[in-house]
C-alpha cells in the first residue's frame, strides 16, 4: 500500500517567494521556498515573529500572490499570470485567530453562509450545517448569536464553516492563539479529532512549540530574514495523542530540540 507521504502531493510549492512592496525599500518576507505537503497530513508552520509564516500560509490560501515560483493545489496552478484560479481556490478552507462570524447572523446561518453564496439550497444547508454542528460540537446553539458563544465555541464555528463546501485542505492561522491556555489544550484534540474524522490535509501556524509538537505530522521551521525553511521535523507519536503526551520525555526533548534551534536562528 502507498503510504500518504508516498502519494502525490496535494499541495506542491516550487520555488515560491514574497517581496512585500513598501514606501521605503521593499521586503524579502520569504526566500524561494520548496515544500510537498501530502494529502490527509497535519503540518505545523512553526517560527519566530515574522519569518513568514502567515506570509506562506495566505499564498498558499490565494489570499496573497507569490511574487515568484509555483503553487499547486490538487494538481492544479493556484496562480496563473497573477490570477487566482477558481479551481485550486475550491479546495482550500481558512480559519484565522479571531472565527469572524458575522454578528448579525445566527450561528447556523454563519456556518451555512459559504454554501448560500455557492447558491445551495436553505434545506441543503441546513442539514449541512447541523452535520457540521455535530462534528464540531456545538449542536443546540444554531439559533445563537456569536456573541453568546466563548471564544471555544466561536472558533469551533469558524471550523464549521470553513469545512462547509467540504475542501480537502483546510489552512489555519493561530487558530486557538487568541484562547486561554486550558481551552486551547482542549482545542488540540478536539482540532486531532476533528482531523481524524474527516480526513482532511491541515495546515497549521503557531508560535506554540508544544502545540507543534502536539499537533503535527511534521513541524516546518522557519527562519527569519528572509524568511526561509530551516528545518522539518517528522513527528511520530501514536494517534490519538491525549494531553498526556506532553509529559513524556521523548515530547519534552523534541520541544528541547525545537526551543534551541529556534534560539538559534530568532
Ligand atoms: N503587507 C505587508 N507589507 C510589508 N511587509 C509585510 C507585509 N506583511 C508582512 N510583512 C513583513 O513580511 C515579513 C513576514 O511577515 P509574516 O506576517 O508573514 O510573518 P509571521 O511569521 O507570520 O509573523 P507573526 O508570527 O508575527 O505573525 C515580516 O518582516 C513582516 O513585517
Amino acid at each position: 500500500m502507498t503510504s500518504a507521504k508516498e502519494a502525490a502531493p496535494i499541495i506542491q510549492l516550487t520555488d515560491v517567494s514574497k517581496w512585500y512592496g513598501t514606501r521605503d525599500k521593499p521586503v524579502h518576507a520569504l526566500a524561494a521556498t520548496n515544500l510537498n505537503i501530502a494529502a490527509g497530513e497535519l503540518v505545523v508552520l512553526l517560527g519566530p515573529s515574522g519569518c513568514g509564516k502567515t506570509t506562506l500560509l495566505r499564498m498558499i490560501g490565494g489570499l496573497l500572490d507569490p511574487t515568484g515560483g509555483r503553487i499547486e493545489v490538487s494538481g492544479k496552478d493556484l496562480w496563473r499570470n497573477g490570477e487566482r484560479q477558481g479551481a485550486a481556490v475550491a479546495d482550500l478552507g481558512m480559519v484565522f485567530q479571531d472565527a469572524h462570524l458575522f454578528p448579525w447572523f445566527t450561528i447556523e446561518e454563519n456556518i451555512a453562509l459559504p454554501l448560500k453564496l455557492r447558491g445551495v439550497s436553505r434545506t441543503e444547508r441546513r442539514e449541512r450545517a447541523q452535520e457540521l454542528m455535530d462534528l464540531v460540537k456545538i449542536t443546540g446553539f444554531e439559533k445563537r448569536w456569536p456573541k453568546e458563544l466563548s471564544g471555544g465555541m466561536r472558533q469551533r464555528a469558524a471550523i464549521a464553516r470553513a469545512l462547509s463546501y467540504d475542501p480537502s485542505i483546510l489552512l489555519m492561522d493561530e487558530p486557538f492563539g487568541a484562547l486561554d491556555a486550558m481551552t486551547r489544550d482542549s482545542m488540540n484534540v478536539e482540532l486531532q479529532r476533528i482531523w481524524q474524522k474527516t480526513g482532511k490535509t491541515i495546515i497549521v501556524v503557531t508560535h506554540s512549540i508544544s502545540e507543534a509538537v502536539f499537533l503535527a505530522d511534521r513541524i516546518v521551521l522557519l527562519s527569519p530574514r528572509p524568511g526561509r525553511i530551516d528545518s522539518i521535523y517528522n513527528v511520530d507519536f501514536p494517534r490519538p495523542r491525549g494531553l498526556d503526551v506532553q509529559s513524556s520525555p521523548e515530547f519534552q526533548a523534541l520541544v528541547k530540540t525545537l526551543r534551541h534551534r529556534l534560539s538559534e536562528v530568532e
